[in-house]
């Protein structure tokens, strides 16, 4: 087999890159979105629906996973894409980020982070070699580092204190991956929104030499500009022949602006959350199908789009079922968001491709403003 894991990169257009990994599994086609996977399952979505959007990777939960049924069981059961019936990529996160975000009684020192579980209280410690433990139990293709990150605004020496430690992190994460042929483990950037910790970050990384790159601690509660300077910093002190991966990520109208500073692949819960809650990505902007004004509307979200969820059902109906709490609706919004987000990228591919990013970007976003959808 030719190098078991490869990132071609086919065009740039400015800052932006059109690129491919190629893995054992199959090929991810960048600038990437990777629907979320909580529990083994993008919520509400089957399999077939997320890859019929044109999803080349998915998200798996390291840290649900590992509570509830067990790397050790999911192993025990041929591993996360057996388990779940994904046979493309699975992209995983270590799990730090969670436990500071869900679990509770935390601790978090040089040797890792201990918690107690948010589903029945049982005590866990997760160092980076048990994380990459985990992540190989799941038999994930692509692995993150365990890493801290600090929400913003923090101050410098905490800042500071943070990457240093994601930094010795990474280095133990690097050492327990080994060689893992077919498979990749990424180290994260990290240093909030201060340019010097950044570029020490990238540089100790980028000396690692790792298959590929994500940029974390962002979209921790900074505005928008904030994140994007930080990307203006960061991405040209990585390697351009590695992928970039921005976590956390985002707003298509993030996307957009990520995508023209450099990244390569994003993750969000946004389209399958938001989608839970009654909101519609569309074309035209976005659709909050709570609203009364929708109970009459017997036009669909997008007449065009090639998502069963988005062309056959109306809005009366959508509207219809997320106020009478059906759980179809829930389905068919998340099923619409992430076909946005997935005709979005092949949107933005195709642009970089013939070099018309700029004007296909402004083009976008000027259907975004449009009046009453
Ligand atoms: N290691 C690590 N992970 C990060 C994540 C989690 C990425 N998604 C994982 C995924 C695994 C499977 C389950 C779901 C999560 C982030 N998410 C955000 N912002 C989200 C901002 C946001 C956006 C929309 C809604 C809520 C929150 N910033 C992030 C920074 C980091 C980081 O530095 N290190």
């Amino acid at each position: 087999m030719s190098e078991p894991f490869r990132f071609q990169l086919q065009a740039k257009d400015g800052a932006a890159r059109l690129g491919a990994i190629t893995m054992p599994r199959g090929t991810i086609r960048t600038p990437a979105f990777m629907p979320v996977g909580t529990a083994a399952t993008v919520k509400t979505l089957t399999m077939d629906q997320v890859r019929g959007t044109g999803a080349d990777i998915i998200l798996g939960n390291t840290y649900h996973l590992m509570l509830r049924p067990g790397a050790e069981r999911v192993a025990r059961l041929g591993g996360l894409h057996e388990f779940a019936r994904w046979p493309h990529p699975i992209l995983t996160d270590s799990g730090g980020f969670q436990v500071m975000s869900l679990a509770t009684l935390r601790k978090l020192d040089e040797k890792g982070v201990t918690f107690r579980s948010h589903i029945d209280g049982a005590k866990y410690e997760m160092s980076p070699e048990r994380s990459i433990e985990i992540q190989g139990l799941l038999d994930s293709d692509i692995q993150m580092q365990l890493d801290e990150c600090v929400a913003l605004p923090a101050a410098y020496a905490e800042v500071e204190r943070a990457m240093e430690l994601s930094l010795r992190w990474a280095e133990r994460c690097r050492i327990a991956f080994g060689d893992q042929p077919g498979r990749a483990m990424f180290g994260i950037v990290q240093g909030g929104a201060e340019p010097a910790l950044r570029e020490r970050s990238a540089l100790v990384l980028k000396a690692m030499d790792l298959k590929g790159y994500a940029v974390g601690g962002l979209a921790v509660g900074e505005p928008q500009q904030v994140m994007l300077d930080m990307l203006e910093v960061t991405c040209p002190l990585l390697p351009a022949e590695k992928p970039r991966y921005l976590m956390g990520v985002g707003t298509p109208d993030d996307i957009l602006k990520s995508v023209a500073r450099g990244i390569d692949m994003f993750d969000c819960v946004m389209p399958t959350r938001a989608g839970r809650h009654g909101l519609a990505f569309t074309r035209r902007g976005r659709v909050n199908l709570r609203n009364a004004r929708h109970a009459d509307d017997h036009r669909p979200l997008d007449e065009e789009s090639d998502c069963p969820a988005a062309r056959d059902y109306s809005r009366a109906y959508l509207h219809h079922l997320i106020r009478a709490q059906e759980s179809l609706g829930a389905m068919l919004l998340s099923w619409n968001n992430i076909a946005y987000y997935q005709n979005l990228m092949q949107g933005i591919r195709d642009a970089i491709g013939s070099g018309t990013f700029v004007s296909h970007a402004e083009k976008i976003s000027a259907s975004w403003a449009q009046g009453d959808i």
